[in-house]
């Protein structure tokens, strides 16, 4: 019996603060893929909008999603994703653009999450979005098969975890 293919497209998801940055750079590195983080893919008013504090609605979401979802495509061999994706719907749109995308979702206390959020500096993200983040957020049902891991562990801890079980090469 042959083993499964690693998986090529990844999404690190999870509320604002949960270290999908951090640890989806790493897990990029040790995969030796691409690695896009979705803040940088966000249009000047969504960026404006979170940075007065006011919550992102779905309009605000779906051309961020498929301007993801683009760069995902394009990358034919693979790429690693930092993005919130809270929502069920949202991470169907990505699946959209590439079917065989895998789920990591970086898991945690909120009051951990949020203590983290909070200390992080020269971010648009204020921490007074963070009850809506979690109240935004759908985590995904069994059927989307997520790798969960718990954000206790350090980045590097939590990215060597996440590379292991999605099949280094
Ligand atoms: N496992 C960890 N242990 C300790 N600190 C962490 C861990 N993961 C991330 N951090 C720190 O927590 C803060 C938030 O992490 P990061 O910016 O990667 O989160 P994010 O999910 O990308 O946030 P956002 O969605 O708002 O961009 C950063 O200061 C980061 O250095
Ligand atoms: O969907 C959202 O509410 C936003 O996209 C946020 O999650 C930010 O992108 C990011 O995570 C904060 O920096």
């Amino acid at each position: 019996m042959s083993l499964p293919a690693p998986a090529r497209h990844i999404l690190v998801m999870g509320v604002s603060g949960c270290g999908k940055s951090t640890i989806g750079a790493l897990l990029a590195e040790a995969l030796r893929l691409p690695f896009a983080d979705a803040d940088a893919f966000h249009p000047p008013e969504n960026v404006q909008k979170m940075s007065a504090g006011i919550p992102l609605t779905d309009a605000d979401r779906w051309p961020w999603l498929d301007a993801l979802g683009t760069w995902l495509a394009t990358e034919e061999k693979g790429g690693v994703v930092a993005c919130s994706a809270l929502k069920r719907t949202y991470r169907d749109r990505l699946r959209g653009w590439v079917p065989g995308l895998r789920l990591v979702h970086l898991a945690g206390a909120p009051a951990l999450i949020a203590a983290r959020q909070g200390a992080r500096e020269g971010h648009f993200m204020p921490p007074s979005l963070m009850a809506s983040q979690f109240a935004t957020l759908e985590a995904p049902g069994a059927e989307e098969q997520a790798l969960i891991l718990d954000i206790a562990a350090s980045p590097e801890s939590v990215a060597a975890e996440a590379a292991a079980r999605l099949g280094a090469r």
